[in-house]
């Protein structure tokens, strides 16, 4: 943080309005004002971020254990992501014109159009040249990006360079697998602001990015299609299953294991019961073995 004061007029102003209005004290100067509103944001922001862990995890522990798909709404900060969340589920999350107006991961349950149900995360913004503190913070924010099995880009066409946002965005994200070590989720990018983007810019956008949906969360323009995009693409690969393998099908109990998340697994007089997550062509081979008050699909 303290590196970036020097050159934050741009972010003090959005800044003091976030913080209510432009007090100041008496002979301070303007950037002086900015800056010390910083400094207070940034102390505060640290805080909550400390206290955010716990609830975080214990979110996380109750979704791997779901079956329905979890999107995350990621995005640079201010492009519209907590607006779009409440565009798609009427959720009523606080929206604001300010940076950071979200400063914790929250989780609604949505439908597809077919009824599926769904999780949507909306996450915290992503800015450029966070101070280096803060991206570790942050950072620890953005495990729903790691776990998510779908993440919604959003992007907004009204700013002046979407295309550097969208960069910005990648690279953290990029930066987050790396340290998770994971598989990135697949991205669909959303372009939100229909409605104040300019005709050149949205067909620079609709030209550079040919698999995004253009959507404006204010007016519900092209809501319909996000759903269904989502819907396309988040649809589950693996089933849950609780079966009871025979000691003669170590084959199985092998592709389980090599294939699948194993959730319980205990070994009784007819062979090995488990609880499990696993590709949809594997839990039709196990189907046969289905307990009683397990389900296949
Ligand atoms: N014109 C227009 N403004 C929008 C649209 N969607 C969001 N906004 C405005 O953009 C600003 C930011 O919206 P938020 O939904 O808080 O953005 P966010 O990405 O969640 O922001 P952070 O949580 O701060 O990262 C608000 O002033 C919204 O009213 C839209 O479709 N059109
Ligand atoms: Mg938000």
């Amino acid at each position: 943080m303290q590196y970036m004061l020097p050159r934050l007029r741009g972010w003090g102003e959005s800044m003091s309005r976030q913080a209510g209005g432009r007090a100041g004290g008496s002979g301070e100067t303007k950037i002086e004002t900015d800056r010390r509103r910083i400094r207070e944001r940034m102390s505060k922001l640290r805080r909550e971020i400390k206290d955010m862990k716990q609830a975080r995890d214990t979110q996380r522990s109750r979704r791997v254990h779901s079956d329905m798909p979890s999107v995350a709404i990621v995005g640079y900060t201010n492009a519209g992501k907590s607006s779009l969340l409440n565009a798609l589920t009427g959720a009523g999350v606080l929206v604001q014109d300010a940076l950071f107006a979200t400063l914790e991961p929250t989780t609604r349950r949505a439908e597809f159009p077919d009824g599926r149900p769904l999780v949507l995360t909306d996450t915290v913004g992503f800015v450029r040249h966070l101070p280096t503190q803060l991206v570790e913070a942050f950072r620890s924010t953005l495990e729903e990006v790691v776990d998510a099995d779908l993440l919604v880009h959003v992007v907004d066409g009204s700013d002046v360079n979407p295309f550097a946002q969208i960069n910005a965005v990648r690279q953290v994200i990029s930066e987050v697998i790396a340290d998770h070590k994971g598989e990135p989720p697949p991205e669909l990018l959303v372009v939100n602001k229909i409605d104040a983007a300019s005709d050149l810019m949205l067909a620079k956008l609709r030209h550079g990015l040919p698999g995004a949906v253009f959507v404006s969360a204010h007016t519900g323009e092209g809501i319909d299609a996000l759903r269904r995009r989502m819907a396309e693409l988040a649809a589950p690969t693996d089933a849950a299953v609780d079966v009871v393998i025979p000691y003669d099908r170590g084959d199985l109990l092998a592709r389980v294991h090599a294939d699948g998340r194993v959730q319980e697994a205990e070994h009784n007089s007819f062979g090995t019961r488990i609880k499990a997550r696993v590709p949809v062509a594997l839990a039709a081979s196990l189907r046969q073995f289905a307990t009683a008050n397990g389900s296949t699909p």
